[in-house]
């Protein structure tokens, strides 16, 4: 790995600025009864943050979780979702919000998608923390999105390089 420290592209304090904010926008159209499937495992920081931000407006959502990977330690996308853990909680004839991290092919959040509607949902939400520009249509378009990011590669708040980083409490660039 590389010795280079990554460029902070947005500090702690703005993420959570930014938490609160998609978390006002969210609350509204969803209820008690909604399932947040958290995508692992990149997702983890942003949901955790997110299902307190929600508390704090008065919004206690079914937590779940939900295990792809499409990258393994690579920094391209191999193109295909592998399903490593299942839903745990019936979302049968409830709403989901799926929550992830960033947002890039738009295939994990794709699949994701595909996967809860599959397993009965009655509607199926989506929001990621970062969404990274593309220069074609993505089979999916998130609902909610804290941050439209740049075309870099990043790290930090769930994003990994090679597991290593996502602890980091801002969002770093590596190139
Ligand atoms: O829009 P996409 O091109 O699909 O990229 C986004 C996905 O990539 C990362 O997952 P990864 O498969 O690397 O697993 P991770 O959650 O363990 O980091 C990230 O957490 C997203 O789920
Ligand atoms: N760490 C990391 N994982 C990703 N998965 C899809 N895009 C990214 C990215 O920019 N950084």
């Amino acid at each position: 790995m590389s010795d280079v420290p990554p460029t902070v592209l947005l500090t702690e304090a703005e993420i959570a600025d930014r938490v609160a904010e998609v978390a006002a926008r969210i609350a509204p159209v969803i209820d008690d009864e909604t399932a947040m499937v958290c995508l692992l495992t990149g997702g983890i920081w942003f949901a955790a943050d997110l299902t307190r931000a929600l508390g704090r407006l008065g919004r206690f959502v079914k937590f779940d979780a939900l295990w792809l990977s499409s990258y393994r330690d690579e920094r391209q996308s191999y193109g295909r979702c592998e399903v490593r853990a299942d839903l745990q909680r019936p979302v049968l004839n409830r709403k989901a919000l799926i929550v992830d991290d960033v947002f890039d092919t738009g295939l994990s959040l794709s699949e994701a998608a595909r996967l809860v509607r599959d397993a009965g949902a009655s509607e199926v939400l989506t929001a990621v923390f970062a969404r990274k520009p593309w220069p074609t249509d993505r089979a999916i378009q998130p609902d909610f999105v804290a941050w439209e990011a740049p075309a870099r590669f990043l790290v930090g708040y769930g994003m990994d390089v090679a597991g290593g980083m996502r602890g980091l409490p801002y969002i770093g660039a590596m190139d």
